[in-house]
């Protein structure tokens, strides 16, 4: 079963809050996503909301339950109390936690979950009573799968900048994904299920799912932008899909 589609839609909110208009509308291209096969709609919000706005939260929520019941929702940030009461608010069917300080300008590692065991437990048990299913982000380090998995978490996603990083580098991105495979068969291997995201294309997708055989899910958002912009929203989702291995639609 190939890897399901997450788009994200942190990029498109950046484009919108260029003006102080409503385009283009993050729902609308939300809905244009899902209608073509994506599986769901990622956003990660971040404190000074410089692109996904809290106001949009209720709005990608409406449009799941109104039109596509079956999409899920995935929010991702770090585990402040504000960050958990906004995405608890919406109902997400996944939350995604991510070591992010809020000056950061993307992600650019995952949990050092040695260090932050007592902080993850607590908050993913919350997370998990409510009926959220917790995913934790994650360097390509096999050997930290049992931390993270003492956390209670469901899945972990693994962090995929570095890999995306040797775009013109075959042999460093054939290393790379090699040492993500063996962390996902790690996580696997603790009855973790593995998300993965950051930086993925429709040419990085194929090398990475060939190394991660029971990859759940993989949210995309600066690439697939992109190629929205070169494509159309549509047309981009499914030629993301049948990189994925999905059939064509
Ligand atoms: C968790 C992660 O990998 C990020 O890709 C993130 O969700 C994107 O955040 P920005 O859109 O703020 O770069
Ligand atoms: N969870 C990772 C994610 O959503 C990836 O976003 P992007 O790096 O593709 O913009």
């Amino acid at each position: 079963m190939p890897a399901e589609l997450s788009v994200n839609l942190n990029a498109i909110a950046m484009l919108r809050n260029r003006r102080d208009l409503p385009w283009p509308s993050v729902t609308d291209l939300g809905r244009q996503a899902l209608a073509a096969g994506a599986h769901g709609l990622t956003v990660h919000p971040r404190p000074d909301q410089r692109h996904i706005r809290f106001s949009d939260l209720p709005e990608i929520r409406a449009l799941i339950d109104s039109e596509f019941p079956q999409a899920e929702f995935n929010i991702e940030g770090y585990p402040s109390d504000d960050f958990i009461d906004l995405a608890l608010s919406v109902r997400p069917e996944q939350v995604t936690l991510v070591p992010d300080d809020p000056a950061q300008a993307t992600s650019d590692h995952g949990w050092d979950f040695a260090a932050h065991g007592d902080l993850l437990k607590p908050v993913v048990a919350r997370l998990k009573g409510e009926g959220v299913r917790v995913s934790l982000f994650a360097d390509a380090l096999p050997e930290t799968m049992p931390a993270a998995a003492a956390t209670g978490a469901d899945r972990i996603e693994l962090y995929t900048g570095p890999y995306a990083g040797f775009f013109d580098d075959p042999a460093g991105a054939e290393r790379e994904a090699a040492w993500l495979g063996e962390t996902a068969a790690a996580a696997a291997g603790l009855g973790l299920g593995v998300n993965a995201g950051h930086d993925l294309t429709v040419a990085n997708l194929p090398l990475l799912v060939r190394h991660i055989p029971g990859l759940a899910e993989v949210s995309i958002g600066h690439g697939l932008t992109a190629d929205a912009l070169e494509y159309g929203m549509a047309e981009t989702v499914r030629r993301f899909r049948r990189a994925l291995g999905h059939a064509r639609a």
